[in-house]
């Protein structure tokens, strides 16, 4: 859909709710709602200010949709994640994304008669095919099941030589599940060996710590799987992928999935399997854009400083997508990514709403990126401000669960006490961050910061007598464990151990309004009760006194007499 006349932009005003009351709209990130047992982080930590807002409860407090279908995913096992539920709450829509879309485009076999899978297909003759992106099931970044339909179509569509990078995961499936993802790789690998192609691993890491850093957090993460899959250099050489894993965590004993270090597949002569030539192919496959758009730079720009890259090879590159409209990058890709328009911060800017946007760097971006439907940069520069507060490099997050959340709450705060803004937007990461690493103590440290942070903000909204929405984008610190689905009881390892849960989950999430300025007869609606984060953006909307665009999910709020 192309985007509406420069009339069709005006937003007709609320029939009841006025304007100029400053709105703070916080997302609490990996914040859901979950049984209250020991291994839900939100419950365990002090966290008064989130709690208070509950007692609001139907009127003021309810939960949403956050995972599966109501934000754009295949099914009702998918998880939400930060990309597509920023999506939703920016877009107001809920819009197929990537992970159905490279489903569509692999099961109708559309995606190997593209224009970009041509151009990598040029390749094929001389050249070796490279795969690189994250060996998981998550359905986050990436999905196995999708490399392998991309393998299996590429060497039928006559790929003769293809080399797999894979980064492991451990962040949105169980920590510890490499080693069956790599056994299935090795097979798949394989299988197609055996089929006449030259088909094998050539190198792997973590992801976070290989490739898989976002915002320009810290370009050594990209430099070490450049290194890697590039030049075919790394600390740790190894003759299979599963003999890597098995020595490396042998090697330490704090060794995780996401963590690994980057290592190379050499044959018997010592020479690396698959560093990437002048003349090969390569596929980034993951289709989330956040965590490929660092690569994606170093792959294709050819005026890059970030780091040495020693040789850049003259190569066809293409992303599973496009990860960045805006930059249009990569130039090349295989599938078309969600095409998200007339978001909700840009209707607002060009309504005359003055927006300031906050994070610190590694969610940054999900305030401002994602919430504008993977669009970079500022709509109107005299209308918007978004701050970018640097995050600690080099450390698990468990190290430091505080991260930047008063900062992000003081910054937040000041731009409300400003009063230079109508609508003060942010994310505070705590939980998400913190939940990632597993480590239960530290997330509930984190849970309680965040909620610290929303004090801050809420107190301000409090002196300017404005209003605020506080929701998150799905959940995570509310389930720390990996549990039974039929009895909810955690399961245990083999050693019996209680399996963690790092990754998100399919919970819903909280959203609550309140503070001063909102109009006593503004409450939830009752009869949506299947409301998800799309329909967020609308009930922001009327919050900041218009009405919504038509096609937008509706608004969760009604106005009653009181
Ligand atoms: O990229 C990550 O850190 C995880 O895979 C997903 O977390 P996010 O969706 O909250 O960013
Ligand atoms: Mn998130
Ligand atoms: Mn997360």
């Amino acid at each position: 859909m192309n985007g509406p006349s420069s009339n069709d932009w005006v937003l007709p005003a609320h029939p009841k709710l006025l304007k100029g009351k400053t709105l703070a709209v916080i997302v609490l990130d990996g914040w859901g709602e979950q049984v209250p047992d020991q291994y839900n982080a939100i419950h365990v930590a002090s966290t008064p200010t989130m709690d208070s807002l509950k007692e609001g409860a139907p009127e003021h407090w309810r939960l949403i949709r956050a995972h599966g279908p109501a934000v754009g995913l295949p099914s009702e096992d998918d998880m939400g994640n930060s990309e597509v539920g920023h999506n939703a709450l920016g877009a107001g829509r809920i819009f197929a994304q990537g992970a159905k879309l490279v489903d569509h485009a692999l099961e109708t076999g559309k995606i190997f008669e593209g224009a970009g899978f041509k151009y990598i297909q040029e390749c094929f003759s001389d050249g070796t095919l490279h795969l690189i992106g994250l060996l998981s099931d998550g359905g986050v970044h990436s999905r196995y099941d999708q490399l392998q339909a991309l393998m299996r179509g590429s060497a039928a569509h006559g790929a003769k030589r293809i080399r797999v990078h894979a980064l492991t995961d451990g962040r949105d499936v169980l920590d510890g599940s490499s080693f069956h993802f790599m056994e299935q790789l090795e097979k798949d690998l394989e299988e197609l060996r055996k089929q006449g192609v030259d088909a094998l691993l050539a190198s792997g890491g973590g992801r976070m710590y290989v490739t898989m850093d976002r915002y320009e957090n810290d370009w050594n993460v990209v430099k070490r799987g450049w290194d890697a899959q590039v030049l075919g250099e790394a600390p740790n050489k190894f003759k299979s992928g599963l003999e890597a894993l098995k020595h490396l965590k042998a090697a330490n004993p704090k060794f995780n999935d996401q963590y690994c270090p980057p290592f190379v597949i050499i044959d018997d002569s010592g020479k690396a399997v698959g560093p990437i030539l002048d003349g090969d192919a390569v596929v980034t496959f993951n289709f989330r854009a956040d965590r490929m758009i660092m690569l994606a730079k170093a792959l294709e720009y050819e005026d890059f400083d970030k780091f040495d890259r020693v040789r850049v090879p003259k190569i066809n590159y293409a992303g599973m997508l496009q990860y960045d409209g805006e930059l249009k990058l990569p130039s090349r890709y295989l599938v078309n990514p969600p095409e998200i328009d007339r978001t909700s911060g840009e209707y607002l800017v060009k309504n005359g709403v003055r927006t300031y946007a906050c994070s610190e760097t590694v969610k940054f971006g999900h305030v401002t990126f994602f919430w504008n439907g993977n669009r970079s940069g500022l709509f109107d520069e005299n209308l918007e401000c978004y701050y970018e507060i640097p995050s600690d490099q080099g450390i698990t997050f468990n190290e430091q669960p505080l991260m930047k959340a008063l900062e992000i709450g003081e910054k937040a705060r000041d731009a409300i006490l400003s009063g230079k803004y109508d609508q003060v937007r942010v994310n505070l990461p705590n939980g998400d961050m913190v939940g990632h690493t597993g480590d239960i103590k530290a997330t509930i440290i984190a849970c309680e910061a965040a909620d610290k942070a929303v004090k801050m903000i809420l107190d301000a909204i409090d002196q300017v007598g404005g209003i605020y929405l506080v929701t998150a984008d799905h959940g995570n610190a509310e389930d720390m464990v990996k549990r039974n689905p039929k009895t909810a009881q955690p399961l245990l390892d083999k050693n019996g151990n209680i399996q963690i849960l790092t990754s998100h989950t399919c919970w819903p999430v909280p959203i609550a309004i309140g503070g001063p300025g909102l109009s006593p007869g503004v409450r939830f609606r009752a009869d949506l009760p299947d409301g998800g984060l799309a329909n967020v953006a609308a009930t922001m909307m009327n919050l900041l006194g218009f009405e919504a665009p038509a096609d937008y999910e509706p608004s969760l709020i009604e106005v009653v007499e009181s």
